[in-house]
Protein backbone atom coordinates (compact mmCIF):
# COMPACT_ATOMS: atom_id res chain seq x y z
CA UNK A 1 0.00 0.00 0.00
CA UNK A 2 1.37 3.68 -0.98
CA UNK A 3 1.34 6.38 1.29
CA UNK A 4 -1.26 8.15 -0.38
CA UNK A 5 -3.82 5.25 0.73
CA UNK A 6 -2.25 4.47 4.13
CA UNK A 7 -2.87 8.67 5.21
CA UNK A 8 -6.55 7.68 3.12
CA UNK A 9 -6.99 4.85 5.28
CA UNK A 10 -6.21 6.62 8.59
CA UNK A 11 -8.04 9.59 7.27
CA UNK A 12 -11.29 7.43 7.53
CA UNK A 13 -10.78 5.79 10.35
CA UNK A 14 -10.69 9.24 12.06
CA UNK A 15 -13.56 9.99 10.39
CA UNK A 16 -15.10 6.76 11.47
CA UNK A 17 -14.28 7.10 15.28
CA UNK A 18 -16.32 9.21 17.67
CA UNK A 19 -14.72 11.79 19.38
CA UNK A 20 -14.75 11.50 23.14
CA UNK A 21 -12.72 11.55 26.35
CA UNK A 22 -12.44 7.82 25.56
CA UNK A 23 -11.00 7.51 22.39
CA UNK A 24 -8.82 10.85 22.90
CA UNK A 25 -5.97 8.62 23.13
CA UNK A 26 -6.49 6.49 20.16
CA UNK A 27 -7.17 9.67 18.44
CA UNK A 28 -3.82 11.17 19.80
CA UNK A 29 -2.16 8.24 18.65
CA UNK A 30 -3.49 8.27 14.81
CA UNK A 31 -2.99 11.88 14.30
CA UNK A 32 0.94 10.91 15.06
CA UNK A 33 0.93 8.26 12.54
CA UNK A 34 -1.05 10.83 10.11
CA UNK A 35 1.61 13.64 10.26
CA UNK A 36 4.17 11.02 9.34
CA UNK A 37 3.03 9.80 7.23
CA UNK A 38 2.11 13.15 5.58
CA UNK A 39 6.03 13.95 6.25
CA UNK A 40 6.93 11.23 3.69
CA UNK A 41 4.94 12.09 0.74
CA UNK A 42 6.52 15.42 1.39
CA UNK A 43 10.20 14.24 1.58
CA UNK A 44 12.09 14.90 -1.43
CA UNK A 45 12.81 12.05 -3.32
CA UNK A 46 16.36 11.79 -5.01
CA UNK A 47 15.22 12.88 -8.29
CA UNK A 48 15.52 16.31 -8.72
CA UNK A 49 12.16 18.30 -9.41
CA UNK A 50 10.44 15.39 -7.61
CA UNK A 51 7.65 15.20 -4.50
CA UNK A 52 8.23 18.27 -2.31
CA UNK A 53 10.19 20.20 -4.24
CA UNK A 54 9.54 24.07 -5.40
CA UNK A 55 9.75 26.09 -8.39
CA UNK A 56 12.98 26.94 -9.50
CA UNK A 57 13.21 30.35 -8.77
CA UNK A 58 15.67 32.66 -7.07
CA UNK A 59 14.41 34.23 -3.71
CA UNK A 60 15.54 38.16 -4.45
CA UNK A 61 15.30 41.02 -2.76
CA UNK A 62 14.18 41.50 1.12
CA UNK A 63 11.59 39.08 1.50
CA UNK A 64 9.35 36.90 -0.63
CA UNK A 65 5.74 37.26 -1.06
CA UNK A 66 3.67 34.08 -2.40
CA UNK A 67 0.46 34.34 -4.20
CA UNK A 68 -1.45 31.06 -3.81
CA UNK A 69 -5.06 30.40 -4.67
CA UNK A 70 -7.45 28.59 -7.32
CA UNK A 71 -7.12 29.15 -11.43
CA UNK A 72 -8.64 32.64 -12.34
CA UNK A 73 -8.56 34.49 -9.52
CA UNK A 74 -6.43 37.10 -10.56
CA UNK A 75 -3.47 36.28 -9.32
CA UNK A 76 -1.33 37.08 -12.57
CA UNK A 77 -3.49 39.86 -13.20
CA UNK A 78 -2.60 41.68 -9.52
CA UNK A 79 1.64 40.64 -10.25
CA UNK A 80 0.90 42.84 -13.54
CA UNK A 81 -0.08 45.56 -11.73
CA UNK A 82 1.88 46.56 -8.94
CA UNK A 83 5.34 45.14 -10.67
CA UNK A 84 7.13 45.57 -13.89
CA UNK A 85 7.00 42.16 -14.54
CA UNK A 86 4.02 40.70 -16.77
CA UNK A 87 2.44 37.60 -16.24
CA UNK A 88 0.08 36.58 -18.61
CA UNK A 89 -3.37 36.47 -17.90
CA UNK A 90 -6.82 35.08 -19.62
CA UNK A 91 -10.45 34.10 -19.00
CA UNK A 92 -9.58 30.43 -18.51
CA UNK A 93 -7.98 28.13 -15.66
CA UNK A 94 -4.41 27.24 -15.51
CA UNK A 95 -3.19 30.13 -17.94
CA UNK A 96 -0.11 30.28 -15.46
CA UNK A 97 2.31 27.16 -15.68
CA UNK A 98 4.99 28.30 -13.64
CA UNK A 99 6.58 30.48 -10.95
CA UNK A 100 6.97 33.80 -11.87
CA UNK A 101 9.01 36.51 -9.97
CA UNK A 102 8.17 40.83 -10.03
CA UNK A 103 9.69 43.11 -7.77
CA UNK A 104 7.60 45.63 -5.46
CA UNK A 105 9.43 48.37 -5.04
CA UNK A 106 7.82 50.45 -1.64
CA UNK A 107 10.03 52.57 0.66
CA UNK A 108 12.99 51.36 -0.09
CA UNK A 109 12.11 48.15 -0.02
CA UNK A 110 12.12 45.54 -3.02
CA UNK A 111 9.81 42.71 -2.23
CA UNK A 112 9.68 39.76 -4.67
CA UNK A 113 5.59 38.53 -5.63
CA UNK A 114 5.66 35.04 -6.61
CA UNK A 115 2.96 34.84 -9.63
CA UNK A 116 2.18 31.04 -9.35
CA UNK A 117 -0.17 28.40 -11.25
CA UNK A 118 -3.62 28.34 -9.70
CA UNK A 119 -4.40 25.31 -7.87
CA UNK A 120 -7.01 23.03 -6.84
CA UNK A 121 -8.83 20.88 -4.32
CA UNK A 122 -5.93 17.83 -3.51
CA UNK A 123 -3.08 20.03 -4.22
CA UNK A 124 -1.42 18.68 -1.69
CA UNK A 125 -1.24 15.22 -2.52
CA UNK A 126 0.36 15.82 -5.27
CA UNK A 127 -2.70 16.47 -8.21
CA UNK A 128 -1.61 18.84 -10.81
CA UNK A 129 1.39 21.34 -10.02
CA UNK A 130 -0.40 21.87 -6.73
CA UNK A 131 2.66 20.05 -4.81
CA UNK A 132 5.29 22.29 -6.67
CA UNK A 133 2.99 25.13 -5.78
CA UNK A 134 2.25 24.47 -2.18
CA UNK A 135 6.24 23.24 -1.63
CA UNK A 136 6.96 27.06 -3.14
CA UNK A 137 4.50 28.63 -0.92
CA UNK A 138 6.47 27.28 2.21
CA UNK A 139 9.58 29.47 1.06
CA UNK A 140 7.83 33.07 1.54
CA UNK A 141 7.91 35.43 4.01
CA UNK A 142 4.30 36.39 3.90
CA UNK A 143 1.16 34.18 1.60
CA UNK A 144 -1.32 36.03 0.15
CA UNK A 145 -4.29 33.31 -0.20
CA UNK A 146 -6.16 35.23 -3.14
CA UNK A 147 -9.86 34.82 -3.66
CA UNK A 148 -12.80 35.44 -5.93
CA UNK A 149 -15.19 37.87 -3.90
CA UNK A 150 -17.98 36.42 -5.99
CA UNK A 151 -17.15 33.20 -5.29
CA UNK A 152 -18.38 31.46 -2.07
CA UNK A 153 -16.79 31.47 0.85
CA UNK A 154 -15.85 27.76 1.02
CA UNK A 155 -12.39 28.56 -1.32
CA UNK A 156 -10.83 29.90 2.13
CA UNK A 157 -11.13 26.75 3.64
CA UNK A 158 -10.06 24.89 1.02
CA UNK A 159 -6.73 26.73 0.65
CA UNK A 160 -6.13 26.56 4.23
CA UNK A 161 -6.60 22.52 4.10
CA UNK A 162 -4.17 21.83 1.12
CA UNK A 163 -1.39 24.57 3.27
CA UNK A 164 -2.16 22.68 6.52
CA UNK A 165 -0.90 19.28 5.06
CA UNK A 166 2.50 20.39 3.95
CA UNK A 167 3.14 21.96 7.40
CA UNK A 168 2.38 25.63 6.52
CA UNK A 169 0.83 27.28 10.07
CA UNK A 170 -0.72 30.52 9.00
CA UNK A 171 -0.71 33.40 11.18
CA UNK A 172 0.21 30.97 14.33
CA UNK A 173 3.36 31.57 16.59
CA UNK A 174 5.45 28.17 17.18
CA UNK A 175 4.03 26.49 20.15
CA UNK A 176 5.67 27.35 23.54
CA UNK A 177 6.62 24.23 24.12
CA UNK A 178 10.66 23.22 24.59
CA UNK A 179 11.69 19.66 23.86
CA UNK A 180 14.69 17.70 24.42
CA UNK A 181 16.03 14.17 23.30
CA UNK A 182 17.99 13.00 25.46
CA UNK A 183 19.41 9.38 25.48
CA UNK A 184 19.07 7.98 28.97
CA UNK A 185 16.86 8.90 32.19
CA UNK A 186 13.57 8.47 30.99
CA UNK A 187 10.76 11.08 29.71
CA UNK A 188 10.48 14.07 32.29
CA UNK A 189 6.94 15.99 31.10
CA UNK A 190 6.24 19.30 32.99
CA UNK A 191 3.54 21.36 31.93
CA UNK A 192 3.67 25.27 33.76
CA UNK A 193 -0.25 25.76 32.42
CA UNK A 194 -3.16 23.83 33.20
CA UNK A 195 -3.97 21.81 29.97
CA UNK A 196 -7.49 22.04 28.65
CA UNK A 197 -7.39 20.60 25.03
CA UNK A 198 -5.15 17.31 25.26
CA UNK A 199 -3.09 15.28 28.52
CA UNK A 200 -0.89 13.74 29.97
CA UNK A 201 -1.88 10.25 28.63
CA UNK A 202 -2.28 11.18 25.22
CA UNK A 203 1.16 13.02 25.04
CA UNK A 204 3.04 9.87 26.57
CA UNK A 205 1.48 7.69 23.60
CA UNK A 206 2.48 10.09 20.99
CA UNK A 207 5.85 10.18 22.31
CA UNK A 208 5.75 6.47 22.32
CA UNK A 209 4.37 6.36 18.74
CA UNK A 210 7.47 8.21 17.71
CA UNK A 211 9.63 5.63 19.92
CA UNK A 212 10.56 8.86 22.10
CA UNK A 213 11.21 7.15 25.14
CA UNK A 214 14.21 9.77 26.80
CA UNK A 215 13.40 13.41 26.68
CA UNK A 216 12.17 16.50 28.51
CA UNK A 217 9.13 18.23 28.18
CA UNK A 218 7.76 21.35 29.06
CA UNK A 219 4.92 22.78 28.07
CA UNK A 220 4.25 26.55 28.80
CA UNK A 221 1.27 27.29 26.83
CA UNK A 222 -2.34 25.35 26.69
CA UNK A 223 -1.67 23.58 23.58
CA UNK A 224 -3.65 21.05 21.40
CA UNK A 225 -2.69 17.38 20.38
CA UNK A 226 -1.74 18.37 17.14
CA UNK A 227 0.09 21.33 18.00
CA UNK A 228 2.38 19.53 19.95
CA UNK A 229 2.74 16.95 17.23
CA UNK A 230 3.83 19.49 15.09
CA UNK A 231 6.87 20.24 18.11
CA UNK A 232 7.97 16.64 17.31
CA UNK A 233 7.87 16.82 13.82
CA UNK A 234 9.86 20.09 14.09
CA UNK A 235 9.38 21.08 10.34
CA UNK A 236 6.61 23.43 10.34
CA UNK A 237 6.42 26.56 9.31
CA UNK A 238 4.94 29.76 11.03
CA UNK A 239 3.79 31.76 8.04
CA UNK A 240 1.71 35.57 7.98
CA UNK A 241 -0.93 35.18 5.80
CA UNK A 242 -2.76 38.34 4.48
CA UNK A 243 -6.46 37.07 2.69
CA UNK A 244 -7.07 38.90 -0.31
CA UNK A 245 -10.23 38.90 -2.04
CA UNK A 246 -9.94 39.93 -5.68
CA UNK A 247 -12.90 41.29 -8.31
CA UNK A 248 -15.10 43.52 -6.10
CA UNK A 249 -16.31 45.65 -8.21
CA UNK A 250 -18.68 42.67 -8.76
CA UNK A 251 -19.94 42.26 -5.76
CA UNK A 252 -22.13 44.03 -3.64
CA UNK A 253 -21.15 46.92 -0.64
CA UNK A 254 -22.59 45.08 2.07
CA UNK A 255 -20.40 41.83 1.35
CA UNK A 256 -17.27 43.91 0.57
CA UNK A 257 -17.68 45.68 3.61
CA UNK A 258 -18.42 42.20 5.63
CA UNK A 259 -15.52 40.95 3.73
CA UNK A 260 -12.94 43.83 5.05
CA UNK A 261 -13.63 43.72 8.52
CA UNK A 262 -11.91 40.09 8.70
CA UNK A 263 -8.79 39.71 10.31
CA UNK A 264 -5.61 39.97 8.28
CA UNK A 265 -7.99 40.56 5.13
CA UNK A 266 -8.11 42.72 1.97
CA UNK A 267 -10.37 43.82 -0.27
CA UNK A 268 -9.37 44.59 -3.84
CA UNK A 269 -9.88 44.77 -7.32
CA UNK A 270 -7.20 44.05 -9.81
CA UNK A 271 -9.26 45.53 -13.09
CA UNK A 272 -10.53 48.39 -11.06
CA UNK A 273 -7.43 49.33 -9.40
CA UNK A 274 -9.54 49.72 -6.26
CA UNK A 275 -6.94 49.38 -2.65
CA UNK A 276 -3.80 48.30 -4.54
CA UNK A 277 -1.96 50.47 -2.69
CA UNK A 278 -3.22 49.55 0.87
CA UNK A 279 -2.78 46.48 0.04
CA UNK A 280 0.78 47.18 -0.57
CA UNK A 281 1.00 48.96 2.75
CA UNK A 282 -0.40 46.10 4.32
CA UNK A 283 2.32 43.51 2.87
CA UNK A 284 4.95 45.85 4.25
CA UNK A 285 3.16 45.74 7.66
CA UNK A 286 3.12 42.27 7.56
CA UNK A 287 5.96 41.43 7.03
CA UNK A 288 7.84 43.40 9.85
CA UNK A 289 9.97 45.34 7.15
CA UNK A 290 11.99 48.75 9.11
CA UNK A 291 13.53 51.54 6.70
CA UNK A 292 16.61 52.68 8.30
CA UNK A 293 18.14 55.89 6.87
CA UNK A 294 22.01 56.67 7.29
CA UNK A 295 23.98 59.94 7.77
CA UNK A 296 26.99 60.80 7.37
CA UNK A 297 29.01 62.78 10.43
CA UNK A 298 27.88 66.76 9.75
CA UNK A 299 25.60 66.08 6.60
CA UNK A 300 21.71 65.52 6.26
CA UNK A 301 20.46 61.99 6.48
CA UNK A 302 20.70 60.52 2.79
CA UNK A 303 16.57 60.29 2.64
CA UNK A 304 16.74 58.62 -1.03
CA UNK A 305 18.34 55.25 -0.42
CA UNK A 306 17.11 54.26 2.80
CA UNK A 307 18.53 50.37 4.13
CA UNK A 308 15.40 47.78 4.32
CA UNK A 309 15.99 45.24 7.64
CA UNK A 310 13.61 42.75 8.83
CA UNK A 311 11.68 44.19 12.58
CA UNK A 312 14.18 43.14 15.31
CA UNK A 313 17.77 44.20 13.58
CA UNK A 314 19.95 45.76 15.21
CA UNK A 315 23.06 48.58 14.75
CA UNK A 316 24.72 45.51 13.57
CA UNK A 317 22.69 44.34 10.63
CA UNK A 318 22.51 47.80 9.98
CA UNK A 319 26.45 47.81 9.57
CA UNK A 320 26.51 44.67 7.66
CA UNK A 321 23.96 46.06 5.59
CA UNK A 322 26.26 48.87 4.30
CA UNK A 323 29.83 46.74 4.39
CA UNK A 324 30.76 43.97 6.05
CA UNK A 325 34.16 45.70 7.80
CA UNK A 326 31.70 48.18 9.27
CA UNK A 327 30.70 46.04 12.47
CA UNK A 328 34.10 44.52 13.25
CA UNK A 329 35.81 48.29 13.16
CA UNK A 330 32.87 49.75 15.14
CA UNK A 331 32.60 52.00 18.43
CA UNK A 332 29.42 52.86 18.66
CA UNK A 333 26.38 54.65 17.08
CA UNK A 334 23.97 57.74 17.09
CA UNK A 335 20.58 56.92 16.64
CA UNK A 336 18.23 60.14 16.02
CA UNK A 337 14.21 58.67 15.86
CA UNK A 338 10.49 59.79 17.77
CA UNK A 339 10.38 56.08 18.43
CA UNK A 340 13.77 54.01 19.28
CA UNK A 341 15.52 56.53 21.03
CA UNK A 342 14.80 58.01 23.98
CA UNK A 343 16.56 60.73 23.65
CA UNK A 344 15.06 62.33 20.12
CA UNK A 345 15.70 64.70 18.91
CA UNK A 346 19.05 64.82 20.26
CA UNK A 347 21.18 61.77 19.29
CA UNK A 348 21.21 58.12 21.39
CA UNK A 349 24.55 56.93 21.54
CA UNK A 350 24.17 52.96 21.26
CA UNK A 351 26.21 49.94 20.98
CA UNK A 352 26.34 46.86 18.15
CA UNK A 353 22.97 45.10 19.80
CA UNK A 354 20.55 47.67 20.28
CA UNK A 355 17.13 47.39 18.05
CA UNK A 356 16.42 49.62 15.21
CA UNK A 357 13.29 50.76 14.68
CA UNK A 358 11.34 52.05 11.55
CA UNK A 359 12.46 55.52 10.73
CA UNK A 360 15.29 55.53 12.62
CA UNK A 361 18.45 57.90 11.73
CA UNK A 362 22.03 56.21 11.83
CA UNK A 363 24.57 58.26 11.96
CA UNK A 364 27.10 57.33 9.78
CA UNK A 365 29.86 58.82 11.46
CA UNK A 366 30.65 55.36 13.54
CA UNK A 367 29.82 53.35 10.32
CA UNK A 368 33.17 54.33 9.12
CA UNK A 369 35.69 52.41 10.06
CA UNK A 370 39.09 54.79 11.73
N1 LIG B 1 -14.21 41.52 -12.55
C1 LIG B 1 -12.91 41.39 -12.35
N2 LIG B 1 -12.21 40.52 -13.09
C2 LIG B 1 -10.89 40.39 -12.83
C3 LIG B 1 -10.23 41.16 -11.85
N3 LIG B 1 -8.94 40.82 -11.83
C4 LIG B 1 -8.78 39.86 -12.76
N4 LIG B 1 -9.94 39.61 -13.39
C5 LIG B 1 -10.19 38.66 -14.51
O1 LIG B 1 -10.06 37.33 -14.03
C6 LIG B 1 -9.57 36.47 -15.06
C7 LIG B 1 -8.40 35.66 -14.56
O2 LIG B 1 -7.31 36.49 -14.28
P1 LIG B 1 -5.84 35.92 -14.13
O3 LIG B 1 -4.99 37.04 -13.65
O4 LIG B 1 -5.43 35.22 -15.37
O5 LIG B 1 -6.06 34.86 -12.98
P2 LIG B 1 -5.01 33.82 -12.34
O6 LIG B 1 -5.38 33.69 -10.91
O7 LIG B 1 -3.62 34.26 -12.62
O8 LIG B 1 -5.37 32.50 -13.12
P3 LIG B 1 -4.48 31.17 -13.41
O9 LIG B 1 -3.11 31.58 -13.81
O10 LIG B 1 -5.22 30.51 -14.53
O11 LIG B 1 -4.51 30.38 -12.16
C8 LIG B 1 -9.20 37.38 -16.22
O12 LIG B 1 -10.21 37.29 -17.19
C9 LIG B 1 -9.14 38.76 -15.60
O13 LIG B 1 -9.46 39.78 -16.52
C10 LIG B 1 -11.01 42.10 -11.09
O14 LIG B 1 -10.54 42.83 -10.23
N5 LIG B 1 -12.34 42.15 -11.38
K1 LIG C 1 -6.60 32.62 -15.67
MG1 LIG D 1 -2.14 33.28 -13.58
Amino acid sequence: MGVVEKIKEIEEEMARTQKNKATEYHLGLLKAKLARYRAQLLEPTSKSGGPGTGFDVQKSGDARVALIGFPSVGKSTLLSKVTHTASETAAYEFTTLTAIPGVIEYKGARIQLLDLPGIVEGASQGRGRGRQVVSTAKTADLILIMLDATKSEEQRRLLEIELDAVGIRLNKKKPDVVFKRKTTGGITLTATVKLTKTDEKTIRTILAGYKLHNCDVMIREDITTDEFIDVLIGTRKYIPCLYVYNKIDAIGLETMDRLAHDDHTVVISCEMDLNLKYLIDRIWDDLGLVKVYTKKRGAPPDLFDPICMRKGSTIEDVCNGVHRSLATNFRYALVWSGKSSKFAPYAQKVGLTHLVQDEDVVSSACLTHT
